[in-house]
């Protein structure tokens, strides 16, 4: 390629992204891949200085200001910084202010961290905040001079005297981590956009045209530098970080980890410290920033097109990176829960080679909107897993694939459940699936379920990938040659191992239903589930309607009863277990003299004073009445609480008998209950 086409290619891709990232607040590629563009170009132009246009992404800062905002011109511009990207090239820029400053032998260095913001300049007049404007293009800003007075920590009036008549700072406005997660949250939920992350968030809520919805984002401020500066010049400090103490007595907000170093050793030990701070502190940094602090040397450094030569940006690894979705994966959890797995091109973020991402589920494939074979942006912050932030929708090819959800379980292939109600697709096989295998049996031995003396966790973990064990019905099938041989496993207590699982054989219908693991089938529900049916064989052909009478089970339960039986698999389990000789002692059906409102359907209805409408239900499925949710022709009882409704109103029309909550109360009275 032509270099003269090779550099328009360049400038034309920063050109949009620098419009995407400073005009729409919503940038497509991360920040590093950006960075690798213009470092390219730069190479480029240093090659060919001929062709370096005074137009070209390298020699300008920011964008121009959008229309929409009052127009601010920057007496003093407001530039950008050079970056370092490694010790080496901080190393070598540290030389070149030395190499400049030929005749001085020591400078201290003002080191501050870079703020993931966005650049505001606030000019105060006799102590009074009287403007406040973006950065702009550096000489051209945008009036938004209403949304800075809606910053928390940002003062309306300077404090304490001797500031001058005319003062202009600047410094970053950003957003809190917590502040981000929390307006995200809420974006979410109300179904609006969400922010890839915080300086995003924060240049996107500052630029809005109404300031109402500013004041409603937390936004913060941490004020970096004096602008200009009329009246009383003289009497402030000839060093930047006794300026930024002075701005401090005036009430201007710091950010508290600003330092000086004394030379380019302590600089490094300066970036190290803070990089190991930096997922403790509550803002996003990227790196930091390292200015000669004599302003008088400063000024002999001066300027080039877009940065002071006095400062450096030495930045952080990034930690978002851009690379390509190759495949979703399926993981099944411990627990039965279903996770897309992102399969990457490996790419390096933050030091570290990343090939997985977690994409959680089914509703963050659908909110990221993502096909097999886009170009995604990795994030990767501290110790947390790997993020997928977002696709860059305009690199999807044409061949992108739908990523699509199994319907069974990868593993076992058991049906998959997913609720309604619940983010989580679940795989339903719990007795047979391999990856719930050591969970589901040391469930099933454990001491409110079956009760198996001596068959702990580790024994359990040693079965299982041994191949010895797959499902509770094998714990029934060991015998003494399996056992010996075992780690710690003694011809005696192989012994009392067989003899606790021969005992175990006879249980009670409670516990070998708790023992199945159903999800949220805990010990109570599991004895009512036997109070109610009183057989396996009628608790398997229940009905949604049915298991729903069942005190305490509502819908979700019931949901999951019903697909764990539904399961092929584990009937065949369940069958192996009775075959190798499971049993338990019949449950009474309850004493008629016991259960004088047998063959009664109740309907509860408004609110009730004496007790909650569930031990209301209870009382009343344990004297034999059955407890519906709707009225209908076959509802012999309403118990009207207060303020009953429609039901009451229906129960009327078919001539239901009304009861007072009195009555009801009077009927347990009577039956002792
Ligand atoms: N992803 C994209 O599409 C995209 C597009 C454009 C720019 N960018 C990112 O923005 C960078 C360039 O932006 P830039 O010109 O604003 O430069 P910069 O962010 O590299 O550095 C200058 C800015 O740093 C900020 N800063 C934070 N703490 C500071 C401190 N203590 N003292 C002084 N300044 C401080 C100021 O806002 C200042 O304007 C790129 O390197 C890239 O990472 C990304
Ligand atoms: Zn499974």
């Amino acid at each position: 390629m032509q270099i003269e086409q090779q550099l328009a290619q360049l400038r034309d891709q920063l050109n949009d992204y620098n419009y995407q990232y400073y005009v729409l607040d919503d940038p497509t590629v991360p920040d590093a891949e950006y960075d690798r563009l213009m470092e390219a170009l730069k190479a480029l132009e240093a090659q060919y200085p001929e062709l370096v246009s005074p137009d070209s992404p390298t020699q300008k800062v920011g964008a121009a200001p959008v229309t929409a905002f009052g127009e601010v011109a920057h007496e003093v511009p407001m530039l950008s910084l050079d970056n370092a990207f490694d010790a080496e090239s901080f190393s070598a820029f540290e030389k070149r202010v030395h190499d400049r400053l030929k005749n001085i032998s020591k400078v201290t260095w003002c080191c501050e961290p870079k703020l993931d913001g966005l650049a505001v300049s606030l000019l105060y007049e006799n102590g009074k905040l009287v403007r406040g404007a973006t950065r702009g293009d550096g000489r051209t800003g945008e009036d938004i001079t209403t949304n800075v007075r809606t910053i928390a920590n940002l003062p309306l009036s300077l404090r304490g005297e001797g500031y001058p008549a005319k003062l202009e700072v600047r410094g970053e406005v950003f957003m809190t981590r917590a502040g981000f997660a929390s307006l995200n949250d809420s974006q979410r939920k109300q179904g609006l956009k969400v922010f890839a992350n915080p300086r995003n968030a924060a240049a996107g809520s500052l630029r809005q045209l109404d300031s109402r919805i500013t004041a409603k984002r937390p936004l913060r401020i941490y004020i970096y530098s004096m602008g200009l500066v009329e009246g009383e010049e003289s009497s402030l400090a000839t060093s930047h970080y006794q300026r930024l103490q002075q701005l401090k007595e005036w009430g201007m907000p710091l950010c508290p980890e600003t330092g000086l170093a004394e030379d380019r050793a302590g600089c490094e030990a300066f970036y190290e410290k803070i990089m190991t701070i930096r997922d403790s502190l509550d803002y996003e940094i990227d790196g930091l920033v390292c200015k000669v602090d004599d302003i008088e040397l400063q000024q002999r450094l001066g300027f080039v097109a877009r940065a002071p030569r006095w400062a450096v940006a030495w930045k952080f690894p990034a930690q978002e990176q851009m690379t390509e979705l190759l495949d979703v994966e399926f993981q099944v959890g411990r627990t039965g829960a279903i996770t897309p797995v992102a399969r990457l091109k490996p790419v390096s973020v933050g030091g570290v080679v990343v090939s997985n991402a977690t994409l959680h589920n089914q509703d963050e494939i659908k909110r990221l909107g993502i096909k097999i074979g886009d170009k995604v942006i990795i994030r990767r912050a501290g110790d947390v897993i790997p993020q997928v932030v977002s696709v860059v929708a305009a690199k999807r090819s044409e061949d992108a694939r739908e990523i699509e959800f199994p319907q069974q379980c990868p593993i076992c292939e058991s049906n998959i459940e997913k609720l309604e109600a619940e983010a989580v697709a679940r795989c339903t096989g719990g007795l047979v699936c391999p990856a719930q295998r050591k969970e589901a049996l040391k469930h099933f031995a454990s001491r409110k379920a079956l009760d198996i003396d001596g068959l702990g966790d580790k024994l359990i973990e040693q079965l299982v990938e041994q191949g010895k064990v797959h499902t509770p019905a094998d714990l029934f099938r060991l015998d003494m040659a399996q056992l010996i041989g075992m780690e710690r496993m003694g011809e005696k207590s192989a012994v009392n191992l067989l003899a606790a699982l021969e005992k175990a054989k006879h249980t009670t219908l409670p516990r070998f239903l708790y023992a199945l693991g159903i999800r949220e089938v805990g010990e109570a529900t599991a004895a009512n589930l036997a109070l109610y049916f009183r057989t396996l064989k009628a608790l398997e052909q229940a009905s949604l309607e049915q298991l729903q009478d069942v005190n305490d089970v509502g819908e979700v339960v019931a949901t999951h009863i019903v697909n764990f039986f539904a399961e092929e698999h584990n009937h065949k389990v369940l069958n192996e277990l009775m075959a190798e000789g499971i049993h338990w002692p019949d449950i009474e059906a309850p004493d008629e003299a016991e259960q004088p409102l047998q063959g009664k359907t109740f309907v509860l209805t408004g609110t009730l004073s004496a007790m909650a409408r569930s031990e209301a239900k209870a009382n009343l499925q344990r004297l034999g009445a059955k407890v519906a949710g709707s009225v209908s022709a076959s509802t012999d009882f309403l118990v009207a609480g207060e303020k009953a409704g429609s039901k009451l109103t229906k129960a009327t029309e078919l001539g239901v008998e009304i009861l007072s909550e009195e009555q009801m109360l009077g009927l347990f009275a009577q039956h002792g209950v």
